[in-house]
């Protein structure tokens, strides 16, 4: 898929017209120009604020990061990854927007979309779990997400209900890239022949220099989503995201994700001995989805061998009536 690139739809809202004038450019921005707001979260190392910017009277995030606590916790190039990737990432339907950064003697600022609806976990969380109107709607806007990313090369490797915001309108944000990775297409020399085609899938060669300093055998991501790759070393593939994907179906209709335990080392066994159940009730439709994305040899998930879109995963009867590409403008079902 690394070639054939989808180009995203830009919202056309800050698109100039023939009646609306060109939006002015953005100026270098500072602090000076937003009031800061409530604290609306903490990071491990960072504060996001509500602001309001004083010359549009518009609303955004507003994270801020302490220098000095960076530095000690060695995540410079975490934190110049994520920047870079938003900013590669920018106007991309589904995701977090980065407006602007600036920074002061002490501290990094990014000014980012608001959501303000905040977190999708509380609202799985407030209602137990999701209808499968909810699960189809919201799990359909997490694909098309992820067909956006990895058309443009990019693996998230922490998707989870926590990442994932929602706007005033109740669509959702892909958030939190500070563990994404860019992938290098494939050179797919036999598509034409074969037709096979490694799709968005391809692996790249896992040449792991440009990895942020990890802890050798340390994961990047939370345990109870990361993948059996990932906790093997083995090469990391936008694949991997498909199987958070299955890990956040299997949660919105059951309440919990599949793996469980009180000890990470536990749960990475059960992970990587594919140890889960499903609770009776638990959709068959959805079932046969999240069995066909839980699979360990990664290049066997459902959607692996795609390219460009996530057909197999479109085309489950699970998503029989949802229309993936009107997402945008359809009316969020309401959670109850
Ligand atoms: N654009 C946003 N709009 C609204 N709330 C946000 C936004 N970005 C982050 N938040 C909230 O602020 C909190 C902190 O987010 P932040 O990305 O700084 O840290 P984190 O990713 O949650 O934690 P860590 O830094 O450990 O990964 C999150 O819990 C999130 O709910
Ligand atoms: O990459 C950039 O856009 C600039 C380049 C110039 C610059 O000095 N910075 C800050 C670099 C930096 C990163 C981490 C720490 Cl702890 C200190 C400085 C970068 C920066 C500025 C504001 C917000 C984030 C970043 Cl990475």
């Amino acid at each position: 898929i690394g070639t054939a690139v989808m180009t995203p739809t830009t919202n056309n809202s800050t698109s100039p017209s023939a009646t609306m004038p060109a939006t002015v450019p953005p100026t270098k921005r500072t602090p000076n120009d937003f009031i800061f707001g409530k604290v609306i979260g903490e990071g491990s190392f960072s504060t996001v604020y509500l602001t309001k910017d004083i010359h549009t009277q518009k609303e955004f995030a507003i994270k801020v990061c302490e220098k000095h606590y960076i530095i000690r916790e060695k995540k410079t190039e975490y934190v110049k990854r994520e920047k870079d990737i938003l900013f590669y990432l920018s106007n991309t339907p589904f995701i977090v927007r980065l407006y602007y950064t600036f920074q002061d003697a002490e501290r990094l600022y990014f000014v980012l979309s608001y959501a303000k609806n905040g977190e999708l976990l509380p609202h799985i969380n407030k209602v137990g779990s999701f209808d499968v109107e909810c699960t189809k709607f919201y799990s359909g806007e997490i694909l098309v997400a992820l067909e956006y990313l990895h058309n443009m090369n990019v693996i998230h490797r922490d998707l989870k209900p926590e990442n994932i915001l929602l706007d005033e309108n109740m669509h959702i944000m892909i958030t939190d890239f500070g563990s994404a990775k860019m992938f290098k297409p494939p050179i797919d020399r036999n598509r034409a022949r074969n037709g096979a085609g490694a799709g968005m899938n391809g692996c790249n060669d896992d040449d792991d220099d440009d990895e942020p300093r990890r802890r050798k055998n340390s994961f990047v991501g939370t345990a109870q989503y990361v993948s059996p790759e990932l906790l093997t070393d083995k090469p990391v593939t936008p694949s991997s995201d498909l199987w958070a994907f299955g890990c956040i179906i299997y949660q919105m209709i059951s309440g919990l994700p599949p793996f469980r335990s009180r000890s990470e080392y536990l749960m990475f066994q059960k992970i990587t001995k594919l140890e889960y159940e499903f609770p009776s009730g638990f959709c068959d439709k959805a079932r046969d989805l999240v069995e066909k994305l839980l699979v360990l040899d990664s290049e066997k998930r459902i959607g692996a061998k795609d390219s460009v879109r996530y057909t197999s995963i479109r085309s489950h009867p699970f998503y029989e009536d949802l229309d993936f590409d009107t997402l945008q403008q359809q009316t969020p079902p309401p959670i109850y």
